[in-house]
């Protein structure tokens, strides 16, 4: 199968090694100049990826028009370039793997949703779970979600993209997989918080626990199905993102933690932590659904600047609930 992998940062790179050891011709897309030249002598993606070999067979480019004639997309760009990047490329009809992980600003849509808004007669499937880049590229054992409503198209896609070292479980919950996928990012944050302000390991449970409720209410409002969020793309990523400073994410929190401003952190990075872009809009999803979501509501605070002791204040000193409420 002739696969385009569009976005040429850490995750796009490690999926296009995915499906090249596969056996699946892959041509990557990347936006900088810098890294179609690298892949392209063999010196895989050091900008994104560094230290990891990758397949010799990859092809890269910089001109989205040559992706046209691929037999299937993976879509890996930041979240909030998705539709950009997307309505840029030759895919109208062309199935579509959405691989980022994030909630538009302004429409608030999943990166599904916008796929499904710039080509609506491409197919679409959502691919999503714990899975660092840098394992992935390497090889060592990782096991994802793909969320797709078409059985066939799922069943094929996997057949082109599952291996020995990436194992893939199939869900016809999109919405669900993509939810998993983009409030984890937020909940990340808040556990780095933690982290960072010293904060303790109690703290972390309980906040990874209380973030997984607020997750699944969310979910339950937005359509997913409570299972899928406590699948791969759920709970196993939450689990992941908030227990390790390989997460930009996590790592982020630790920052905030430690009383360094977002904004200072934020700028001029090159690698993308979706959370922070996620977060304010994930807030007024939740405020439109009618979803409690405090943590959230705290990890948005604290991007804002607001004092690290305020607002752990605040959120100890909301009113005792019952636990499944
Ligand atoms: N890195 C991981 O381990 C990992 C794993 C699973 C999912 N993801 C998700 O994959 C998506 C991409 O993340 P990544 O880690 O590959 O990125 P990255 O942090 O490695 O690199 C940043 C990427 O952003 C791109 N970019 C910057 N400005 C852009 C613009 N204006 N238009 C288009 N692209 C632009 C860069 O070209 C580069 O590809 C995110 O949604 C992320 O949550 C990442
Ligand atoms: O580095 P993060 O926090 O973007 O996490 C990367 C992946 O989403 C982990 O599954």
């Amino acid at each position: 199968m002739r696969i385009g992998v569009i976005g040429g940062g850490a995750w796009g790179t490690a999926l296009a090694a995915v499906a090249a050891r596969g056996g699946q011709s892959v041509l990557l897309w990347a936006r900088e100049s810098e890294v179609v030249a690298a892949i392209n002598a063999g010196q895989g993606n050091p900008q994104f990826l560094p230290g990891v070999p990758l397949p010799a067979s990859i092809r890269a480019t910089g001109d989205l028009d040559a992706l046209a004639g691929v037999e299937a997309a993976l879509v890996v760009p930041p979240a909030q370039h998705v539709r950009a990047v997307l309505s840029a490329a030759p895919l109208a009809d062309v199935p579509l793997v959405l691989c980022a992980k994030g909630i538009e600003a302004g429409t608030r849509l999943l990166v599904g949703e916008v796929a499904r808004q710039v080509h609506p007669a491409a197919p679409s499937a959502v691919l999503s779970g714990p899975t660092f880049a840098h394992e992935v590229a390497k090889g060592l054992p990782t096991a994802v979600t793909l969320a797709c409503e078409d059985e066939g198209l799922r069943a094929r896609l996997a057949a082109r993209l599952a291996g020995p070292g990436f194992r893939i479980y199939g869900s016809s919950d999109v919405v669900g997989a993509e939810i998993g996928g983009a409030v984890k990012n937020v909940l990340a944050i808040a556990c780095g918080v933690v982290e960072g302000a010293g904060l303790g390991q109690n703290a972390r449970a309980a906040l990874i626990a209380r973030g997984f409720a607020e997750m699944t209410r969310f979910g339950v409002a937005r359509g997913a199905q409570p299972e899928t969020l406590a699948g791969l793309s759920g709970l196993g990523d939450l689990v992941l993102t908030c227990s390790s400073t390989s997460s930009r994410n996590f790592s982020l929190g630790i920052g905030l933690g430690q009383g360094r401003s977002a904004a200072e952190m934020l700028a001029n990075r090159t690698t993308v932590a979706e959370g922070a872009f996620t977060a304010p809009v994930l807030r007024e999803a939740a405020a439109e659904a009618g979803v409690d979501m405090p943590v959230t509501q705290a990890v948005c605070a604290l991007l804002e600047g607001a004092a690290l002791r305020t607002v752990v204040e605040a959120l100890l000193a909301r009113p005792l609930r019952e636990e499944g409420a």
